[in-house]
């Protein structure tokens, strides 16, 4: 038996067109929904995520502007930028992509963007929304995890979920979106003793470390949902995840692909969000 493909590219194609048509009905009643990326510095990586938004952004008839800015550019220049952002009307959401250069407080610059706008859902307020079950910007990338195991058609009510890693910005919210859908939730971290244990136990399992090979064959259940977070390097440079995705496959029933999985969908959420935050403006 081999696991069936959860196809990330395409439900993100799927879910942008319909960004697109409800972007295009909004902008013909005057509010073209608009996205702001900030990058400070010159991450290799970062610069093809930001690269993607904006791209992605002008696909689905989204305004975008980006704002790149020397790694030397100070934490009050930021800020500043970030209160001009949030008061222009034009923008209805606003992305600092992480991680920040050191000499720049990551939190202090998440909760200086207006919770109207935050279209990552990374700040206390979007953070505590979620916890308490209040409507707030959800996660992207936990959001489009969701979006990948509802396209599976399996009933997340009463089963057994385990997630790997515990990151504010995809661990925790991962569980807590879990735990609202009726599964039974998991947390396992790097002091957690026998991850195996638990994994072997688990209708769906999301690995989001960033370290490969951190969920191999003998560690999953037959049949089991398994959705890979991680973007890492195997020894030819080639983007893996966390998953042994060859191994896996032979036991799983479901398993997303990296690339192709979770990636393309936190850009198709953080254009939901955005769309959504528009719309929010209208009377
Ligand atoms: N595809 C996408 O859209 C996105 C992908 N990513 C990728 O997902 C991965 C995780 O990202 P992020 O959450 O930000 O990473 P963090 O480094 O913030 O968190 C990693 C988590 O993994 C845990 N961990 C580390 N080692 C182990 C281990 N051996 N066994 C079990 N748990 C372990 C850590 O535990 P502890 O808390 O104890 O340190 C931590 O909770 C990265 O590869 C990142 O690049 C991230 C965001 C979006
Ligand atoms: N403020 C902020 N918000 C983020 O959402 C955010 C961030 N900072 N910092 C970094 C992480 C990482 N992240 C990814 C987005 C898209 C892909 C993506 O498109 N991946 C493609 C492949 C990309 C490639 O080819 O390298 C795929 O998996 O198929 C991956 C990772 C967003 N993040
Ligand atoms: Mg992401």
């Amino acid at each position: 038996m081999t696991a069936q493909l959860i196809n990330g590219t395409a439900l993100s194609q799927k879910i942008r067109s319909e960004v697109a048509a409800r972007a295009a009905a909004l902008t013909a009643k005057g509010v073209q929904p608009g996205l702001a990326v900030i990058l400070v510095g010159e991450d290799p990586a970062s610069s093809v995520y930001v690269r993607n938004k904006v791209k992605a952004c002008a696909e689905a008839g989204l305004h975008s502007v980006l704002e790149r800015y020397d790694a030397d550019l100070t934490e009050a220049a930021l800020l500043e930028r970030i209160q001009a952002l949030n008061s222009n009307p034009s923008i209805h959401g606003i992305l600092v992509q992480m991680p920040l250069p050191r000499h720049i407080n990551p939190q202090r610059v998440i909760e200086t963007i207006s919770t109207a706008k935050d279209v990552d859902g990374y700040s206390v307020q979007s953070a505590g929304d979620l916890m308490s079950g209040l409507p707030g910007f959800l996660p992207c990338t936990p959001y489009g995890c969701m979006k990948l195991i509802e396209s599976t058609c399996v009933d997340l009510r009463g089963k057994h979920a385990v997630v790997i890693g515990r990151s504010n910005t995809v661990g925790k919210p991962m569980a807590l979106l879990l735990l609202q859908a009726n599964a039974t939730v998991t947390v396992c971290h790097s002091a957690t003793v026998d991850l195996k244990s638990h994994t072997r136990q688990a209708d769906v399992i999301v690995a989001a470390v960033g370290r490969r090979d951190v969920l191999t064959a003998d560690m999953v259940k037959p049949g089991a949902v398994v959705i890979d977070v991680g973007m890492n390097r195997n020894d030819e440079g080639k983007l893996c995840g966390d998953v042994d995705f060859e191994g896996v496959k032979q036991v799983a029933g479901w398993i997303t692909p990296v690339p192709g999985g979770v990636g393309p969908m936190t850009i198709a959420m953080l254009l939901v969000n955005t769309l959504a935050s528009a719309e929010r403006t209208l009377p």
